[in-house]
């Protein structure tokens, strides 16, 4: 069928019907690039102009940013940008949460430390508070509708904020997005809380649709259902080989069972758009019939991603591949420093940015310009010094004084500790003309290139001989990785 530039003439008859279908509980399971997000664009659009004097808004989220953008970038293309006139909105589940707490505090069912009813939400402390090592875990409860401040006792160590800071900016106003889900996780199971939220769903949104609802954890399922009970149109979509986010809490066989449990009409779109050769389709058929599987060997200079589960495998596997993150592992700054080196090399070299460059700029208190303007001629400085294969600890000692005069949130004392192995990484990757750009797993969710080279563990070579279990949480992150070629996908040799 030819495409039009709409997308409306390409559509195949099951993405019409699951995209028109006029029940209030529908579910679209689709296998990789069948269309899950042309669907609920198109539903998103459907619903947006069926009721055009109900005020409610309709609702669509997906779990990261850039699924989210991509949604919103096709509902602009496809119904124009007036179909996200607020209240409609296409945004993350995080910021949906967001508004869910705020309710709750302007409505007084919670109170916040200090009385705040709108709070700064932030990614991660990390990026606002000095954190280390440590066991003590500073955390929200709820306790007779008062947020309130306690530690826990973790089993493993992580970076966290001490309790002093914590309890500072929480009662400046102040929060992270897990916190705002330990207060709901908290406030939910009471009455009051939940009466108020079906009613914030029932006089607010009329249209709730989820993307990838396999990452939905058993907070973000209760939260659907609560939509679903205030008689809102609720339209999950997901493909249950996809999900990934079982670390974060995502109980993929909780949302199957919630969905059969639940009356919801099924639809499956089964034919893919992404697959350029037959080697392909074949390929991820065997996948999903969970036979065994040889990949063909290729070079990283064969490929136009270079994908592994976790960024040491891609650090450590052929100095032809720069990963798109880096972390030194001796302080925040530093790591910081090292991603604004590691986007200048894949600026030049790729034009692509750092996954985490955001993150970065938060922790060092910069926006964009800033980079562009003051900082960005001290890291070509210091990215020519590694290319001339200047020492790893001379050009760090040349490029922090620097830093320390133009960042003013920093100080010459905090970057002491030299990140070497680092910038030694950095440096074999200038060596190289020829780079290609890695990722992980997860952060390839919902992309595409034409050949993906991906860095096999003997645990993933093992688990292709025998036949990927989708029970297995490392196992559909490489379904995932190895469904991302439209043409060739190759095991790194
Ligand atoms: N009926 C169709 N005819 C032709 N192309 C289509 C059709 N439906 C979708 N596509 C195209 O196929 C590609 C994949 O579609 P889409 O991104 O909606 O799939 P997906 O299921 O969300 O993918 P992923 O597996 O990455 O999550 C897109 O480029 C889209 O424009």
């Amino acid at each position: 069928m030819p495409r039009s530039s709409t997308g409306l003439h390409a559509l195949t008859r099951q993405q019409l019907t699951a995209s028109g279908s006029p029940h209030s509980r529908v579910y679209v399971e689709a296998a990789p690039g069948s269309g899950k997000t042309t669907v609920s664009a198109l539903r998103f659009g459907l619903h947006r102009f069926a009721a055009p004097t109900d005020a409610r808004a309709v609702v669509a989220v997906s779990f990261t940013r850039s699924a989210t953008e991509e949604l919103r970038t096709r509902v602009a293309r496809q119904w124009g940008s007036a179909s996200l006139r607020w209240p409609h909105r296409i945004v993350t589940l995080d910021t949906l949460l967001c508004d869910l707490l705020f309710h709750l505090l302007n409505e007084g069912v919670l109170h916040w430390p200090g009385g705040h009813t709108e709070i700064d939400v932030l990614d991660s402390w990390r990026t606002a508070l000095p954190t280390k090592p440590s066991r003590i875990k500073p955390v929200l409860r709820v306790d007779g509708g008062h947020v309130v401040i306690r530690t826990v006792n973790e089993l493993q160590t992580a970076s966290h904020p001490s309790a002093m800071h914590f309890k500072e900016a929480v009662s400046a106003g102040a929060c992270t997005h897990d916190n705002v889900r330990e207060v709901l996780q908290e406030a939910l199971p009471a009455g009051p809380a939940r009466r108020a939220l079906i009613s914030y769903f029932e006089t607010s949104v009329r249209s709730l649709t989820v993307d990838e609802v396999f990452d939905a954890n058993d907070l973000d399922r209760d939260i659907f259902s609560l939509a679903a009970s205030a008689s809102s149109s609720l339209t999950l979509v997901g493909d249950p080989w996809q999900a990934l986010y079982q670390f974060r809490g995502a109980r993929p066989a909780a949302m199957a069972a919630y969905i059969r449990e639940n009356g919801f009409s099924t639809h499956y779109l089964d034919d893919s758009f992404r697959w350029g050769t037959d080697r392909q389709a074949w390929l991820t058929r065997r996948l999903r019939r969970r036979v065994p599987v040889t990949l063909p060997a290729g070079s990283a200079r064969d490929a136009d991603m270079v994908l592994a589960l976790k960024w040491k495998a891609l650090w450590e596997c052929d100095p032809r591949v720069l990963p798109l993150a880096i972390k030194p592992g001796v302080g925040q700054v530093q790591e910081a420093i090292c991603t604004l080196l590691l986007n200048e090399i894949a600026q030049n070299a790729l034009g692509t940015q750092a996954v985490f460059l955001h993150d970065a700029l938060v922790t060092l208190g910069l926006d964009k310009e800033a980079l562009a303007t003051t900082i960005r001629p001290c890291l070509q400085a210091a990215v020519a010094d590694l290319k001339d294969g200047r020492q790893p600890a001379l050009v760090w000692q040349r490029l922090t004084p620097s830093l320390a005069d133009l960042i003013p949130g920093i100080a010459t004392t905090q970057l002491a500790r030299k990140p070497i192995r680092a910038l030694e990484r950095l440096q074999l990757r200038l060596a190289n003309d020829q780079l290609r750009p890695g990722l992980t797993c997860h952060q390839s969710k919902g992309r595409e290139w034409n050949t993906v080279a991906v860095k096999l563990s003997p645990a993933d070579a093992s688990a292709l001989a025998h036949g990927l279990d989708p029970a297995r949480e490392d196992h559909r992150a490489l379904y995932v990785a190895l469904t991302r070629a439209r043409l060739n996908t190759y095991a790194m040799s």
